[in-house]
């Protein structure tokens, strides 16, 4: 039943709200599976209290297109958590809250240095290079339990470092465990960007840091640059001792360097693209073996196709995957259910204005229910199931074009690493399908019992990491 003073001020439909709390308490469990249930109850388009803030989501392409077309008819801006505002906002692209020149700046610059047709295809060796190491890693752990997330987590680090710094930073060995580091760092920064935080729910805590989030966040980003610090110096005295003969641009550390980037920028676009970059990879690599897994006809599938369109060969190219649509609805179909990112970041409205018929007051918070656009029976049949044979031959795409599917996000602030991640993913699964079968630990056969519930972060993962045994094909 819908809240009276949502009537009442023809907003949204929504849930009554507790005094003070609002709904919060409801958000425990999983704030896109709470906020999917409000859709299924109120409609596409509903309103919730969290704390002091008025939140509307939109759960329906109707609704994502409305709330798209209200931040292009009335100013905006990215809410950011307090915990990432440091201070460095203005070098910040993630957590620019506004869309401003020099945001634009730092999108062109990994646009065209990192993620442009020409830059991926100059990354492919460190790609390739880096999965080959897994690869030879996972042969040397034959029939030993290994935690796929960590490993695959490491080797998306160590090939982003390759590309930023021309240095991989943690040892794919997971049994080794690193007390300090780019790892720990990584790690610590999604736990911090996943902790409620009262100071973004009530603003009589604004300016303050009750939980210490901020300071924690801080420490973690000063620990990630600790491990490269010492590379900019080195870099830096190379380039005054050059005087302008000019070195070779071999990554993509000297090109934030001929742009005249100071040591905190370098840092801030770096976390940021750590950050963003490998989690969301690696979980949706993760989730898309353990759904191969449970579904032997679409791994047997894969298979076939990879047989038919480049051989046995166990040592795969980048430039062999590209061409392979069956793999590729597999990674589709597997953001579909699992998407990395299920709420896209809340955007402020900084002026009451219409939606759907709707009054969305000032300084409400918009959200889009990328999850449960995803699961709605409405968009897609048997949407719980994985059928990567809907997508295959289908057009539609994750390129911000199809709002019933948005894994990378739509409009000005679209995941710009998307071409990038999608090379990565298509490779990596390629690799681990066609050089391994893969088994459960503890002789597992009724495959159905794979659990496989999720956990609500920055990035959503699996709850429990997938544990699996390798078996070379060779
Ligand atoms: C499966 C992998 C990935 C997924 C699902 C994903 C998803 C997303 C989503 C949903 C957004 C927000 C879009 C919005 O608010 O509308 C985003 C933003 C962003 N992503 Fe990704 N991403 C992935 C991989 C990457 C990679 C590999 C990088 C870079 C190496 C990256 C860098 C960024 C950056 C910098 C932003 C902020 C853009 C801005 O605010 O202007 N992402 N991503």
């Amino acid at each position: 039943k819908a809240g009276t003073s949502q009537k009442r001020q023809n907003l949204p439909p929504g849930p009554y709200s507790l005094p003070i709390l609002g709904n919060l308490p409801y958000m425990l469990k999983g704030p896109h599976i709470y906020l999917t249930q409000l859709a299924r109850s109120y409609g596409p388009l509903c309103s919730v209290k969290l704390g002091t803030h008025l939140f509307v989501i939109g759960s329906s392409p109707m609704a994502a297109t409305e709330i798209m077309r209200s931040f292009d008819r009335v100013p905006s801006s990215r809410w950011v958590p307090k915990a990432g505002q440091d201070g460095l906002q203005e070098y910040s692209l993630i957590w620019a809250t506004q869309c401003t020149e020099h945001w634009k700046a730092l999108r062109s610059l990994c646009r065209n240095e990192l993620f442009s047709a020409k830059g991926l295809e100059l990354q492919a060796y460190i790609r390739e290079k880096n999965v080959d190491e897994m690869v030879r890693l996972l042969k040397f752990k034959q029939g030993k339990v290994v935690n796929i997330r960590e490993l695959v987590f490491a080797s998306t680090v160590n090939i982003l470092g390759n590309i930023c710094f021309s240095k991989g930073f943690i040892g794919l060995d997971c049994d080794k465990k690193e007390s300090r580091g780019l790892k720990r760092a990584l790690y610590r920064l999604m736990k911090l960007g996943t902790t409620p935080n009262i100071a973004d729910f009530y603003p009589i805590f604004e300016g303050l840091d009750p939980q210490r989030l901020k300071k924690k966040t801080l420490d973690a980003m000063n620990e990630s640059f600790s491990v490269w610090e010492h590379i900019i110096k080195d870099r830096r005295d190379a380039r005054e001792a050059d005087k302008g003969v000019g070195l070779d641009e071999q990554d993509f550390l000297d090109t934030m360097l001929r742009c005249g980037f100071s040591d905190l920028q370098i840092n801030q676009l770096t976390v940021e693209l750590f950050s963003g970059g490998t989690h969301s990879t690696a979980s949706t690599i993760e989730w898309a073996l353990a759904e191969l897994i449970k579904n032997k006809e679409a791994m047997l599938t894969i298979r076939e196709e990879l047989m038919k369109e480049i051989g046995s060969t166990m040592c795969i190219k980048e430039s062999q995957v590209s061409q392979l649509p069956y793999l590729h609805a597999c990674v589709k179909e597997t953001l579909r259910l699992h998407p990395p990112a299920p709420l896209l970041h809340p955007q402020a409205i900084l002026e009451e204005c219409e939606i759907m018929n709707y009054t969305v007051p000032k300084n409400s918070q918009l959200i889009i229910n990328v999850w449960a656009m995803g699961r709605d029976p409405n968009l897609w049949e048997d949407p719980l199931s994985f059928k990567p044979e809907r997508f295959y031959g289908s057009k539609v795409d994750f390129k911000g074009q199809d709002f019933k599917f948005l894994p990378f996000g739509v409009g000005r602030r679209m995941c710009p690493g998307y071409p990038y991640a999608i090379k990565q993913i298509h490779l990596m699964l390629a690799s681990l399908v066609q050089n391994f079968d893969w088994c459960l630990p503890n002789n597992m056969e009724d495959l159905s019992k794979l659990d496989m519930s999720e956990n609500f972060g920055i990035i959503s993962q699996r709850k429990k990491p997938l544990m699996v045994i390798p078996k070379c094909r060779c």
